[in-house]
């Protein structure tokens, strides 16, 4: 069968939108196409008012609309006219005998429950809004699509308008309808029941909600997951961030571009003064701040150049043209920042290669979701605190108070050192990061990684960071031997009192945050 020959041209319409925007022009457009129109309530009285004959459905069904609209189309001659397979001789034959009318097209948007809520509405006011005819409607005439095409946004009208003209739709777009229409009620049902969730929840301690759906659409299919042989795709939320960064320049974002992205971001917008952060298999290979973002460039590449090469770049503030100069001379697989300056774009896109990304907000997700085999684990995700992460807050622990100006160098070590994967130990200077011990499994290691990559010469005078306390004295005093001028860790071990000793014998200061950012 061609797709001509699905096509079932369109009749009669019954139309019901709470969002009125364009019904006029369509209900017009239908008439003239010599479509029969049936309305509800205020949509009839629209499309009458713009000159167009319609049937109101009370006159249809010779029922009353009742009880403030919360019976209008729950009507069987509404009903059977959408849900007739008219493929069926037997239903043509039992509409013909009670005197029903099919339908070939329904219009129908629904209530406004999120908005609703969204604007502190009462419990009352919002459980209104629920629609209960409209998604019947909207979901009888989906499952009828072989006879009937339902439209639920006035951004399909002008297809709507071209069909009515072409003959009416094919099979296959009226299963594209469907598919859209059972999408826009089952987002309607989660927004429904994720709010019963949580207003009328059992009363318990938990902040979080008794039942969890979400809507996602796909944005597109990325070339591969985290290896080739992995399929994999984006999905946005529909609220911003770095899914629906606009991409300026380059080759299509892959999966690992992305994480690392997010990574990158939120290391970045973790300093107050312009920021970079580079990083590689989502840990900093550099984290700097500086007067300008050329200069947070210059000092967070200078960390580890070696591994910079093919990193992803996440910077807090618009890219500015010298630093996107010093950009295009390094292998860069991504950039991401809220703009770009004027030169800036051109100079990144001389690099045939580099994405570059325009995400104008600040990374905002606020629980964190992780898949685990049978479920999914949820956290509030971790930001800096008022307290723990405030130096003015801070306990010293060993050796002599640090000036405002060494403090200042170990609360950068302290927040840059939060982007690092647990166990974490970063070393920094003069507002960069100059040594990053990552992803060890204890945190001797990430010690020695630390001062290693630091050097003799950067690691001696630097501020060095413990995302979580110390379990032993043997990780601060590879610290020590390396010369640091302090540590800041959370404290809280049960031998704090023998790395505090070991500190205090060295004569360096320590300071205990009493928070812990493990990143994993
Ligand atoms: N109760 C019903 O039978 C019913 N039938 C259609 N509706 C909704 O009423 C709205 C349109 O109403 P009106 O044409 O009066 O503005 C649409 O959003 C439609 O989804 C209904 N409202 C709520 O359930």
């Amino acid at each position: 069968m061609t797709a001509e020959s699905n096509k079932r041209p369109l009749r009669r319409a019954l139309v019901s939108v709470y969002d009125k925007t364009g019904l006029e022009e369509l209900a017009r457009g239908l008439h003239e196409a010599g479509v029969e129109l049936v309305s509800t309530g205020s949509t009839a009285s629209r499309i009458a008012a713009a000159g167009v004959p319609v049937t109101k459905v009370e006159e249809l069904t010779g029922f009353p609309e009742c009880l403030d609209g919360r019976v209008k189309t729950l009507h069987p001659k509404v009903h059977a006219g959408i849900l007739a397979d008219l493929r069926l001789e037997s239903h043509r034959e039992q509409l013909a005998e009670l005197g029903v009318e099919p339908f070939d097209l329904v219009v129908v948007n629904l209530y406004p429950f999120r908005e609703t809520v969204a604007s502190g509405a009462t419990p009352d006011e919002c459980v209104e809004q629920i629609d209960i005819g409209g998604p019947s409607m909207v979901r009888a005439a989906a499952k009828n699509h072989p006879s009937v095409a339902v439209v639920t946004s006035p951004g399909r009208y002008a297809d709507v308008l071209a069909a009515v003209r072409d003959g009416g739709f094919d099979l296959a777009a009226r299963k594209r309808l469907a598919a859209e229409a059972f999408r826009h009620t089952a987002e309607y049902d989660i927004a429904v029941s994720s709010w019963f969730a949580s207003a009328y929840a059992p009363a318990d301690d938990s902040q979080f909600p008794g039942f969890l759906a979400t809507s996602l659409e796909r944005a597109h299919t990325l070339r591969y997951g985290e290896n080739p042989h992995q399929p994999a795709a984006l999905y946005t939320s529909g609220e911003g961030g770095l899914a629906a960064a606009e991409q300026l320049h380059g080759k299509e974002m892959s999966y690992n571009n992305y994480t690392d992205t997010d990574a990158a971001r939120r290391a970045a917008y973790d300093h107050d003064e312009p920021c970079v952060a580079i990083i590689k298999h989502a840990n900093p290979c550099g984290i700097a701040v500086g007067g300008d973002v050329a200069e947070a460039h210059r000092k967070a590449h200078a960390c580890d150049p070696l591994s910079a090469f093919g990193g992803v770049i996440a910077v807090n503030r618009p890219v500015s043209k010298e630093m996107a100069e010093q950009v295009a001379e390094i292998f860069t697989e991504v950039v991401v920042a809220p703009d770009y300056e004027e030169g800036a774009l051109e100079a990144l896109t001389k690099k045939k290669n580099i994405r570059v990304l325009r995400c104008p907000d600040a990374p905002a997700h606020p629980v964190d979701v992780k898949p685990i085999d049978g479920g999914a684990l949820l956290q509030v995700t971790d930001r800096l605190q008022a307290e723990g992460d405030d130096p003015a807050h801070w306990t010293l622990a060993s050796g002599d108070a640090l000036s405002p100006a060494e403090l200042a160098e170990l609360a950068f070590a302290w927040k840059a050192c939060r982007a690092v994967k647990s166990n974490a130990i970063l070393l920094a200077k003069d507002g960069a990061s100059v040594g990053v011990g990552m992803g060890q499994v204890n945190r001797v290691d990430s010690c020695k990684l630390a001062v290693e990559r630091a050097g003799e010469e950067r690691a001696r005078g630097s501020y060095a960071a413990s995302d979580a306390f110390f379990p032993f004295p043997d990780g601060p005093e590879i610290l020590i031997a390396a010369g640091v001028r302090a540590i800041v860790q959370p404290g809280g071990s049960i031998r704090d009192e023998q790395v505090i000793e070991a500190a205090q014998k060295a004569g360096v200061t320590m300071y205990f945050t009493g928070t812990r950012h493990f990143f994993h």
